[in-house]
Order: C-alpha cells, then structure tokens, then sequence
C-alpha cells in the first residue's frame, strides 16, 4: 500500500512586487508531506519560509504551480474553491510564535470558538475543547485566562485550539521560540504525538536549533529554494 502526501506541491512560485521590485520569494517549489511526520522548514531570514507556509495554509496566492492538501486539488493556477476560509477551517490547524489566544476569552473557551467557526454549537464546541485540553494536559487550567497562563501552557491550550476541527495538516510558525529548552522538547513533543496519533502532517517554521533533533525531516531553504534536506533517522 503507497501512502499517499497530506501536503502536495509542485511547482509552486510566489513573487511579491514587479520589475525592479520583485522579490521571487519561492521558485518552483515543490515539496510532498507525509501523514505521521513532523517537517522542519529553516533557512536564512526572507529565504521564504514564511510565505511557504502562507501558501500551505492558503493565506497567500501562488503565481504558478499546483497543490494538494489531504488529497483535494486546492490551487492549479488558481485557488479551485470559492470559499478559502472553510477550506483552511476544514483542512489547516495553525499554531503562531506567541500563541495568539483571544485575551478576552479564557482557555477552554479559545479552543472552542474554533469549533463553532465552522458550524458546531456551544455545548458540542465545549465537549470538544476540554477533550482537546485533558490530551494535551493542560484540563486544569480549562477557565483560566491567557494572561495566567506560563508560556508552555498557553501554547499547549494553542495547540488544542490548531486541533479543534481535526485537521490533518498542522502549520506552525516558530511555536517555540518564547519558550526555554525544556518546554521547549515538550511541544514538540505533544506535536509528534499529534503527527503520529492523528495521521496529521506537521510543519513547523523554525530558527530553534535546540529542537532540530525532533523532526522527521528538515528542509533549509535559500532564496526561496528548497535546497537541502536532512532526515532524522527514528529507531
Ligand atoms: N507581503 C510582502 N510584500 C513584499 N515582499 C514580501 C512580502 N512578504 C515577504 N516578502 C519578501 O519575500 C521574501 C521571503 O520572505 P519570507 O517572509 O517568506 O522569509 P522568511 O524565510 O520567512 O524570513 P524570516 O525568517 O525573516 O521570517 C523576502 O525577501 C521578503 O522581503
């Protein structure tokens, strides 16, 4: 049985600006993920990691080539759906540098909003969002506010937010740079549990060399190349 990519480009490329202007921020990318695997994207600053994964997380149009997400074609030329915002609600969980949490609402309740964005009520949306919490082991704090919250906690309750519609492909940018080693190892570790009890597809943006030794496989980009990629190899 072939396993088939969560995440399928081929020739992806994305410029910002005209003429003397342009920045070509990827060429002719193409890149294939697969279920159960955590990715590492790294590379200088502005060699297009970011916009990578705004392309991934259809946040950003492409100028050319073709993608697959969970095996619907989204993008060939153009983006193939009318409505982008239920298709990132559907496929794409995403976890930010700082854990961008809604202030005004408290733990639980920012993992449920999450839920009710794409249809489901209060009362389902709240079952869900402490099941998610007690997985990720942060149910105690289920009523605190992200202002009580340490830094590994409020990315734990982040991380249950990504997850709050299942989806397959986990987008991350930089989840681990406010954090020190320690908490550091433990997200990635709840993301490799996540990757592999999920069937999901992780791929984190990272400068954080301590947490290199975590992905299955790094990608370092230059100047919007992929140019190299390591393997970690698992026992
Ligand atoms: N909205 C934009 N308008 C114009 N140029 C942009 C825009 N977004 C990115 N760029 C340019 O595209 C290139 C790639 O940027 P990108 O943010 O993807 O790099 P990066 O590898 O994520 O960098 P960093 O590590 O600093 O976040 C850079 O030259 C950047 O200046």
């Amino acid at each position: 049985m072939t396993t088939q990519p969560v995440v399928e480009i081929r020739g992806i490329s994305k410029h910002f600006g005209e003429g003397l202007a342009r920045v070509d921020a990827l060429r002719d990318v193409s890149l294939d993920v697969f279920p159960g695997t955590v990715i590492g994207l790294r590379g200088p600053s502005g060699s297009g990691k970011s916009t990578l994964l705004n392309v991934i997380g259809c946040i950003l149009e492409p100028n050319s080539g073709s993608m697959r997400l969970s095996g619907e074609l989204v993008y060939d030329g153009k983006w193939l759906r009318p409505d982008l915002r239920s298709l990132r609600l559907e496929k794409i969980g995403f976890i930010f540098q700082s854990h961008n949490l809604l202030p005004f609402l408290n733990a639980w309740e920012n993992v449920a909003v999450a839920r009710t964005l794409a249809g489901a009520n209060l009362a389902q949306a709240k079952e869900r969002a402490l099941e998610l919490l007690t997985y990720l082991g942060v149910e105690r704090r289920q009523d605190a506010m992200p202002g009580e919250l340490s830094g590994g906690e409020a990315q734990r309750v982040a991380i249950a937010r990504a997850l709050a519609n299942d989806p397959r492909i986990i987008l991350a940018d930089e989840p681990t740079a406010a954090l020190d080693s320690q908490r550091a190892g433990k997200v990635m570790d709840l993301l490799r549990k996540v990757a592999a009890e999920r069937d999901a597809a992780v791929i984190v943006v990272t400068h954080d060399e301590k947490i290199f030794d975590r992905f299955d496989q790094i990608h370092s980009l230059r100047d919007g190349v992929i140019e190299g990629t390591a393997e970690n190899r698992r026992p």
